[in-house]
């Protein structure tokens, strides 16, 4: 059975769940289960226009849409459609011609009539509305059983973040970026801090793009460097989406990285034709932080990158590319530069590793307590 393309619904009764869903949370989940258990199966319908309170965050009716076809993909019993109100007038007015499209859609979704159609719904004057213009059975839920609503989740997703279904955690992922030249001791500051928090991380792809396709820095043309955005974005992107996101994620690179290696190594006319394809990608990530390591480390040698890269005059010059492909892609307000003081002198941390993890820490700690008044130990 495959998401896009479900079979109709059979079944002698059909429970009906419809909602704006910006987004969906355990409340709704809840009542969705139990329509489908009190029933053969379970028709569930996004509601909404343009300019509805979701599309007002980003969240428009399709976007719902498909986040929920999404979640009950393998659900043989779960139907999942949506309409669109922005022809008809707006709730309260447009009940008789919301009513008439919710019948097509039952229509639609079943392979045949169902003796008894059952409607959920949250609010007394659905039930009120819906009595007087069907025969169908109306079950009034009790909403104070489960003390959660999509606006208290809008207002901050961080607090309520359990209550979000996984397929809506994406939209709200507090993404965390940690840009810097090459050998700053970025991919294990990531990994530290990530880890500190209990929350995902990427890696650099490029990394693993090189063994894979037995190319070297130096050897890398256009070709390549469409791959490792790609592949970069690709990871990023599925890490945020996976369970294990608890609400933040942190990558090392992105598009925009790779976008400046590009134009430092790749021949003027090859970076021209890609920056279209990297800005389009650019134009998709959410970065909600972006610490910069500035080249002010050593230079760490881990096996793995070209030397000449790392020399001052280049660290330098990739940080100042860095900088300036921030300011291109308008992201300068998510920058915190990461340069810790500390007392070389009086401690064994010489380099400013330990400094740096834990001014990292600082940083995303003080934002969520900011953003989100949430404490993280
Ligand atoms: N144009 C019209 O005249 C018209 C008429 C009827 C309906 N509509 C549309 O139908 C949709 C109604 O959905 P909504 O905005 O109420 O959606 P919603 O996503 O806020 O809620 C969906 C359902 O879940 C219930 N619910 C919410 N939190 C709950 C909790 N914690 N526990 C248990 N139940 C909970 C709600 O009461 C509701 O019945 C809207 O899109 C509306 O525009 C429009």
């Amino acid at each position: 059975m495959g998401n896009l393309y479900k079979s109709k619904l059979t079944g002698k009764s059909l429970g009906v769940i419809f909602g704006t869903f910006a987004p969906m949370h355990l409340g709704h989940y809840n009542n969705i289960m139990r329509a489908k258990r009190e029933n053969d199966a379970c028709l569930v319908v996004v509601s909404g226009y343009t300019g509805d309170r979701g599309d007002a965050i980003g969240l428009n009716r399709t976007k719902r849409f498909r986040y929920i076809r999404e979640l009950f993909a393998e659900d043989e019993n779960i139907y999942v459609a949506q309409l669109d109100e922005s022809q008809i007038k707006r709730y309260p007015h447009g009940w008789a011609e919301w009513l008439v499209k919710m019948n097509q859609l039952k229509d639609s979704a079943t392979e045949e009539v169902p003796e008894r159609v059952t409607w959920y719904v949250g609010e007394p004057e659905y039930k009120e509305e819906l009595d007087k213009r069907t025969n169908d059975q109306i079950v009034l839920l009790d909403r104070s059983s489960l003390p959660i609503s999509a606006s208290m989740i809008r207002s901050n997703p961080l607090k309520y973040w359990d209550y979000i279904v996984r397929t809506f955690r994406r939209h709200f992922s507090i993404n965390i970026l940690v840009m810097g030249s090459a050998s700053t001791g970025k991919t294990t500051l990531v990994r530290d801090i990530a880890r500190s928090f209990g929350s995902p991380y990427t890696d650099e792809y490029a990394r693993t793009y090189e063994e894979e396709s037995n190319v070297r820095d130096e050897e890398l043309v256009a070709n390549d460097f469409h791959y490792i955005a790609s592949g970069q974005f690709d990871n990023n992107k599925k890490t945020i989406m996976s369970p294990s996101n608890n609400g933040m994620f942190f990558a090392d690179t992105d598009v925009a990285v790779t976008k400046c290696y590009s134009k430092k190594y790749l021949p003027g006319e090859d970076h021209e034709k890609l920056i279209p394809f990297y800005d389009l990608l650019a134009e998709k990530e959410k970065w909600d932080i972006i610490i910069v390591i500035p080249p002010v480390t050593k230079y760490v040698d881990d096996q793995f990158r070209d030397m000449s890269h790392a020399d001052e005059e280049t660290r330098q010059e990739m940080h100042d590319l860095m900088m300036a492909e921030i300011t291109y892609q308008g992201w300068e307000d998510k920058v915190i530069m990461l340069n810790p003081s500390f007392d070389q002198q009086a401690s064994y941390d010489k380099e400013g590793f330990y400094a740096r993890y834990t001014e990292a820490r600082k940083v995303v700690k003080n934002y969520i307590l900011d953003n989100y008044q949430i404490e993280l130990p």
